[in-house]
């Protein structure tokens, strides 16, 4: 289980966590709610450590991971797939999937079929370049490669942003198949409620650098979760 509590993170004087605690417990979808600017990506960013924290602890396993490098992260069994994606548009599919690879001990690095089957899109184009593929099919490849590191949490940044509508429907069955399958907790940022309604075990919203609601998703919270997602 990942846990953060009383995260609070400063960019110069303008303070974008304030105390945000927010559990993600194993093999459950969580989702993470809020309009654009609440601080969403800060937090994701925080745990990941590639911003600094002014207080607070992020543990993992119970292992206390604030000061932990983004590579032990990463061999710790924590992915991310950052909003705006992030592939490397002048390597190929292939070798786009094989950045994945470095955190599996030596005699397991390779890509498994099972990444084609989620993606067969990804299958079929192998040979072409990153920056070649739509903006859907490299947010496929963004979390195939994710995945290639068989991690044991997966965080996802808005990955529905600017997507066709039949690739997220893709992204969601990928989704729900890995929450079926097990052994995978995910923690997804979303501001399309209707994404996350059905993926969602829990939820937690932000506002102003605040978790203001959190819980198990359940239809009688739909109301007030939708106000602190509109203007
Ligand atoms: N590197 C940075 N330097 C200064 N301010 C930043 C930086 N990154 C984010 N901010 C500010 O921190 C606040 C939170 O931004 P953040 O990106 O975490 O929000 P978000 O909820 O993820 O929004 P979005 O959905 O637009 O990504 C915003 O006011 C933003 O302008």
């Amino acid at each position: 289980m990942l846990s953060v509590s009383n995260l609070d993170l400063h960019y110069g004087a303008a303070q974008a966590l304030r105390s945000v605690s927010l559990e993600v417990p194993k093999d459950k979808v969580t989702c993470l709610l809020g309009r654009n600017g609440v601080g969403k990506t800060s937090l994701l960013r925080a745990i990941m450590r590639q911003a600094a924290v002014s207080r607070g602890t992020v543990t993992w396993d119970g292992q206390d991971v604030t000061k932990a490098s983004s590579e032990d992260l990463a061999r710790a069994g924590l992915a991310y797939v950052p909003q705006g994606r992030e592939i490397f548009p002048l390597l190929s599919v292939r070798e786009n999937l094989q950045t994945g690879l470095f955190v599996l001990p030596r005699r397991e690095r390779r890509i498994s079929d099972e990444i084609f089957e989620l993606f067969p899109v990804l299958g079929d184009m192998l040979g072409r370049r990153g920056g070649d593929l739509s903006g859907g099919q490299q947010q496929q490849l963004a979390i195939a490669r994710a995945l290639v590191m068989k991690p044991r949490l997966l965080i996802l940044d808005e990955p529905t942003e600017g997507i066709q509508p039949s690739i997220i429907k893709d992204i969601e069955r990928v989704i729900r198949l890995l929450r079926s399958r097990g052994g995978m907790s995910i923690l997804l940022v979303e501001q399309y409620f209707d994404f996350v309604r059905a993926l969602a075990d829990s939820y937690a919203v932000m506002d102003r650098g605040e978790i203001v609601m959190s819980g198990e998703m359940k239809s009688d919270d739909e109301t007030a979760i939708m106000k602190h997602l509109t203007i």
